[in-house]
């Protein structure tokens, strides 16, 4: 997935909220997006999900399943917990025997019959997590998702992330507070004021390991990825044209 020269500002005269985002994120990466209040992270966040389109710039090769799991789940809606997943299965396409496993997963089933806007922030949090599994996601966006969750549900974050990117998909989870930076394996992308900066995986081989660069077809990157990494090797990065975007346009850091 390409990040290309992202600008975004919420009206014409408001301050970009964006200025410039370059990135990419390749099958199988966990990317958590760190920066103060205001530096942007809903927006990057929102523009990845397409809850948003750039006001500039384009994003390229987004999976076609998309999870989305915003920062304030909107409760406003006039369903119970149970309606709300079983018409969103139906948006989907899903019988609605679908949201099962995530209703009994996540401690749903006592708060099925409760209306949307009677749940606690942290039971909200988690009907917003199921709908946006209810399909395997390609992409799973997070926004602050540990908000309002008690202590023994926090932990399902890095278990759910863990399952969607060993899957092949990719995760981008926002964390203000930096709780889930050090989070294995994860990239960071840091937001200050608008602009973004990412950091990567240098290429530099640990003692016994040889860089064997393989080029593949554009629409059979994603599967090699997912292939390279089941076969026990580290996918490095994903390069267009011989140049990452990244070279081009930002500065690569060693994260990991
Ligand atoms: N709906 C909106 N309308 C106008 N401006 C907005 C809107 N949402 C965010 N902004 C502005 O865009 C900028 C980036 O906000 P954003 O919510 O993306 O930051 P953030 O890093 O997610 O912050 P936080 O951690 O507080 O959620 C801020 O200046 C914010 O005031």
């Amino acid at each position: 997935m390409l990040f290309e020269g992202l600008w975004f500002r919420y009206s014409r005269r408001a301050p970009w909220a964006l200025r410039g985002a370059e990135a990419t994120a390749a099958p199988g990466d966990t990317i958590v997006v760190l920066g103060p209040n205001g530096a942007g992270k809903s927006t990057l966040l929102q523009l990845a999900a397409g809850v948003l389109r750039p006001t500039r710039g384009r994003i390229r090769d987004r999976p076609s399943v998309v999870g989305w799991v915003p920062e304030r789940f909107p409760a406003a809606q006039p369903f119970t917990a149970l309606g709300y997943l079983h018409a969103m299965s139906a948006v989907r396409g899903l019988p609605a025997r679908a949201a099962d496993p995530w209703i009994e997963r996540l401690g749903l089933a006592a708060h099925a019959d409760t209306p949307l806007a009677d749940l606690s922030k942290g039971t909200a949090q988690k009907v917003g997590l199921a709908q946006a599994l209810l399909t395997p996601p390609g992409l799973l966006v997070l926004d602050e998702p540990w908000e309002g969750l008690d202590a023994a549900s926090r932990t399902l974050i890095p278990e759910i992330v863990t399952e969607v990117t060993d899957a092949g998909g990719v995760v981008l989870v926002s964390d203000h507070r930096g709780e889930i930076a050090n989070l294995p394996g994860a990239r960071h992308w840091t937001l200050a004021a608008g602009e973004l900066r990412t950091t990567t995986t240098q290429a530099k081989p640990e003692t016994d390991e040889l860089i064997v660069e393989v080029a593949v077809r554009r629409h059979e990157a994603a599967a090699a990825v997912v292939q390279l990494r089941a076969a026990g090797h580290r996918v490095l990065g994903v390069r267009e044209n011989g140049l990452s975007v990244r070279e081009k346009h930002t500065t690569v850091e060693e994260d990991r």
